[in-house]
């Protein structure tokens, strides 16, 4: 599904509007019709039910006064605040306050006098509020009467259903920088905004339905950025069900190169979870000296012994035996637990411009190429790389406090400058492609902030390579259900105990989720 900015939800509202002559009046209609029809399955029936409406100066006002009007159809009693003067209601929202007003109903005006005690006591009989305050034409900071009133509807504990957006919220970036309503449902118009998606904007929107205004779908299409929010639907239109006659072939075959000495878990995790996440054969390559400790901790996964320091490192000359194993693998993941003694750096260094199937760089991968990053665009096939903010920071030389400042805009740039598929970890996972495609996940809690999960992932998303996805279908993916089975593992043993372990645990349970038991 398609994620989009207020000025390119604005545009395609307009050029709907203007090319494809579906009236305004007939968007806000549908808009008004659908918010109602969130209303009437929060609250079951709205027969005998008060519903206080507070509408703003602008069209989403101008929803909001179609909310009142068919919730008073249906039975409701409705109220409606403004939070504007009436004369400064304009267009389709001046028509839709002109109907309310013929069927008899009134508007108060919050401008004047105590507004504040009159929200106090309206909310003293009110099943549920409506917030049509501001919309996507929000900028900046309300005014200190407005935000008082917010804190007071957010104070009330009756629930708020948000139209398109919270009250207050940014619509771009998800940031407040003033009061703002905490809404228990947002219902957004045609697209999801930004600013929904991104935290803490998503705390504040509640539980998000997004619904069809008519915009017609063929707009959209051709006119909405390449910025997704990834779906279980989309993933499973990527990862096509298994024919009843397959072998491991079909599967691919996934080379993970990884861990040294203290390290023989991070290696571990990397495979076991390729082979959970579907791969055909699995084979670890690490540290001679290790290797036998592999092999009893692993049962379904190969191991392979690769030149060591001596010390539990991978030693410079390991290139050559990668190289070779690399001619029986569909794709290689390189990095985690490899350590960044310096022969492991340098033998890093020199492997990657001769690689030439995909391949998946994490954690010491990355660290490796700190100050040489340019080595990236010497590879000569699709390279996904998984960073969490500070090995992001280290690879572009700047602070983490830059990265997560302005995190969809850094992981783009590191896709097109060093032409890969940057995933960029963290609350809501960026995936960047190289062609300007931003895939955004919704999956996942603050509980696999713990040691070994970014193994997972990787593994994950080497596996779903393997399996014929593009290498940002398999990031984008494998950020999903990596965080699905976080999720799903939080739940059983809360997020202060989830540990990596539990996400691969979970991980069968979270690929079934999404494309069912293919
Ligand atoms: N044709 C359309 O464009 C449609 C718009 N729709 C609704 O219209 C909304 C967008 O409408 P508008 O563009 O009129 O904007 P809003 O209704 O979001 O209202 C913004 C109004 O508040 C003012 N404002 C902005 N920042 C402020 C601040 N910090 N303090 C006080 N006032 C501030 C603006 O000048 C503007 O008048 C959408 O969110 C959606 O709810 C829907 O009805 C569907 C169709
Ligand atoms: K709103």
């Amino acid at each position: 599904m398609r994620v989009v900015t207020a000025e390119e939800m604005k545009k395609l509202d307009q050029t709907a509007i203007k090319e494809y002559k579906v009236p305004g009046l007939v968007l806000m209609e549908n808009a008004g019709r659908q918010v109602v029809e969130v209303i009437r399955k929060v609250l079951g029936n709205v027969r005998g039910k008060v519903i206080t409406v507070f509408v703003g100066k602008g069209n989403n006002g101008g929803d909001g006064f179609v909310i009142a009007r068919h919730l008073l159809n249906m039975g409701a009693e409705v109220k409606v605040l403004a939070i504007a003067e009436l004369d400064e209601i304009t267009g389709d929202a001046a028509t839709n306050l002109n109907i309310w007003r013929k069927m008899g109903q009134k508007v108060y005006s919050l401008q004047h006098g105590d507004g504040i005690n009159i929200v106090r006591l309206v909310l003293m009989n009110t099943d549920l509020i409506v917030d049509a305050i501001y919309g996507t034409g929000f900028r900046g900071k309300m005014v200190e009467k407005t935000g008082r009133i917010v804190e007071v509807l957010n104070g009330s504990g009756k629930p708020i259903v948000a139209v398109d957006i919270p009250s207050g919220l940014e619509a771009d970036t998800g940031k407040a920088s003033g009061p703002c309503i905490q809404a228990a449902h947002t219902v957004t118009f045609a697209l999801p905004k930004l600013g929904l998606i991104l935290e803490p904007g998503a705390d504040y929107a509640g539980e998000l339905h997004v619904v069809d205004i008519s915009i017609p779908a063929v707009l959209i299409e051709k006119e909405a950025p390449q910025r997704y929010l990834i779906t279980g639907e989309m993933i499973k239109e990527w990862l096509s069900p298994r024919p009843s006659d397959a072998h491991k072939g079909n599967f691919g075959r996934v080379l993970v190169v990884a861990g040294s000495r203290g390290m023989t878990g991070a290696a571990c995790l990397v495979g076991e979870a390729a082979l959970r996440a579907g791969a055909g054969l699995v084979t670890v390559a690490v540290p001679e000296s290790l290797h036998d400790i592999m092999e009893s901790k692993l049962t379904e996964v190969m191991t392979v012994p690769l030149p060591d320091t001596g010390k539990g490192h991978l030693s410079r000359g390991a290139r050559q035996n990668i190289l070779s194993l690399l001619d029986n693998a569909d794709v290689l993941a390189l990095g985690p637990g490899l350590s960044t003694v310096p022969e492991v750096v340098a033998m890093v260094r020199e492997l990657l411009p001769s690689v030439r199937i995909p391949c998946v760089i994490d954690a010491d991968g990355l660290n490796a190429l700190a100050g040489e990053v340019e080595i990236l665009r010497k590879i000569q096939a699709p390279v996904v790389i998984t960073p969490h903010p500070g090995e992001m920071a280290r690879l572009m030389d700047v602070t983490t406090r830059e990265i997560q400042e302005d995190r969809l805009s850094i992981a783009g740039k590191a896709a097109t400058i060093w032409n890969v598929v940057a995933l960029l970890k963290g609350a809501r996972t960026v995936v960047a492609a190289p062609d300007g495609a931003i895939y955004i996940n919704p999956t996942g809690n603050p509980g696999m902030a713990t040691g070994g999960s970014g193994d997972v992932l990787t593994g994950v998303v080497a596996a779903l390579i393997a399996q014929g996805l593009n290498p940002a279908q398999a990031a984008s993916a494998g950020a999903y259900v990596h965080g699905l089975a976080g999720d799903m593992g939080a739940r059983i043993k809360g997020m202060i105990g989830l540990t990596a372990g539990d996400i691969l645990f979970n991980l069968p349970a979270a690929m079934m989720n999404v494309v069912g038991t293919d």
